[in-house]
């Protein structure tokens, strides 16, 4: 690739996509996301017992995303029926998928247990005596795993821990055994395992041996009931590189899952999200103009996009890399900068004290590592229209989500009749 085309994604030029569609939009990587599956299939294979993969739909629930990973023979991870309608439309057999969640409605059940997925994780003992309810007035059984909270602390952020006796996920642990044995004379349930996630964006493997190894004990004392256990469903979790993290190894988190749980004999799988799918993504913006600081402060790069297309960093915090989309811009000198969105609250700012290339209005960067968790937590705060989407593939690249129009904004507004007005039509044009 010539170095005037500036920063490409697989081999096609990002600035070609932002000239035909304008920014913000969202890019993902076919090819990344491929690569990415394979190199974890590989790793838990090279084990010598076999590991399903089930991808955690939250992270991107995008058709051709979850297509792209069913091809290869990915399973999935879904939270609401929602998920699991686009995970079946995506063409990923309901065997291959399981449904966790702290809140899943009636109608989510009946759902799942009419479409026949492989495995619901029960995380209450509420919900269990809900699910066998629902699951007798369909004629079904339910083939349950009981998501055991293990109070483990996976050292991530606080909004995305998971396994802390104080986080709403999850049966307590000293609870677990008691809850199994129940399960087994419940009508219309099956305990087929136990399910566990400890948190997200996890880069040591510590607190996954710790947690494994408790869900290794728990095994063997439901075993000592007489009851079987016959899966286990190890979670997510494992983190990326945004800044200079060393990112969770597929081949260390697999060395775990063999060295704590390899020999009980039981079916095994993992949810993964934002290990497969974050690094495939990036969002393209432009600079709406450079503000000037206060005497002595850095400037404000104003971008088009903003926390409302990637929430984040307003969120968590949450560091994503920013780069010059046009390689002249690249070897601009350098300044500190804080980068930050249009949208009214100082919490939309994408990096504060950025060393960049000096930029101007009409510069473009990409935001990097926006593959999970970046899209799929878009709002239209501020009634911004949600972004485009596209996804490259070698050379070639599609519109996968064409950029909603500002009507379809308020398309869906009704006004009582007894709410006197008469709408005007909306200035055109944007
Ligand atoms: C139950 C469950 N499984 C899997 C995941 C996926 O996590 P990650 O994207 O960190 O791999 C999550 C999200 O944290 C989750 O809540
Ligand atoms: N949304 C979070 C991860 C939450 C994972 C879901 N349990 C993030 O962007 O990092």
């Amino acid at each position: 690739m010539h170095a005037m085309d500036g920063l490409v994604l697989e081999d096609v030029p990002l600035n070609a996509i932002a000239d035909a569609l304008g920014t913000p939009t969202w890019v993902m990587s076919a090819g990344t996301l491929r690569a990415r599956y394979r190199r974890l299939a590989a790793a838990l294979a090279a084990t010598g017992r076999p590991v399903s993969i089930h991808f955690a739909v939250k992270a991107n629930d995008h058709l051709a995303v979850l297509r792209v990973l069913a091809a290869e023979g990915a399973g999935a991870d879904v939270v609401s029926g929602g998920e699991l309608r686009r995970a079946m439309m995506a063409g990923i057999p309901a065997a291959r998928i399981v449904f966790s969640g702290v809140g899943k409605t009636l109608e989510e059940m009946r759902c799942a247990l009419q479409a026949g997925i492989a495995q619901i994780n029960v995380e209450s003992a509420e919900e269990l005596e809900l699910l066998s309810a629902v699951a007798e007035a369909e004629g079904l059984e339910a083939r349950v795993a009981l998501r055991i909270n293990p109070d483990v602390d996976a050292g991530t952020h606080a909004k995305i821990t998971t396994g802390l006796a104080t986080n709403k996920f999850g049966i307590p642990y000293d609870r677990a055994v008691e809850l199994y044995a129940r399960a087994a004379t419940l009508p219309g349930i099956r305990p087929v395992g136990l399910a566990m996630h400890i948190g997200s964006q996890i880069v040591r493997m510590q607190p996954y041996r710790t947690a494994y190894a408790r869900l290794a004990d728990l095994v063997r004392a439901i075993r000592a009931r007489g009851l079987t256990v016959e899966a286990l469903d190890c979670g997510g979790g494992l983190g990326i590189s945004y800044r200079d993290e060393t990112e969770g190894a597929p081949e260390a988190l697999a060395a775990a899952i063999h060295a704590e749980l390899g020999d009980l004999g039981t079916r095994l799988a993992i949810e993964p999200g934002r290990w497969l799918a974050g690094p495939a993504g990036v969002l393209l913006s432009t600079v709406i103009l450079r503000k000037t600081g206060y005497d002595g402060m850095p400037p404000f790069l104003v971008l088009d996009a903003a926390m409302n297309d990637l929430m984040r960093p307003s969120l968590y915090d949450a560091w994503h890399g920013i780069v010059p989309l046009s390689a002249t811009t690249a070897t601009a000198p350098t300044e500190q900068v804080h980068v930050v969105g249009p949208v009214c609250e100082s919490g939309d700012t994408f990096g504060h004290d950025r060393t960049l290339p000096h930029m101007d209005a009409g510069a473009r960067v990409a935001l990097l590592d926006c593959g999970a968790y970046g899209m799929v937590m878009s709002s239209t705060y501020n009634a911004r229209p949600l972004a485009a989407q596209v996804m490259v593939d070698g050379n070639r690249w599609s519109v996968i989500r064409e950029r909603q129009q500002p009507e379809d904004l308020w398309a869906s507004d009704r006004i009582p009749d007894w709410v006197e007005a008469t709408l005007l039509p909306a200035g055109g044009g944007l």
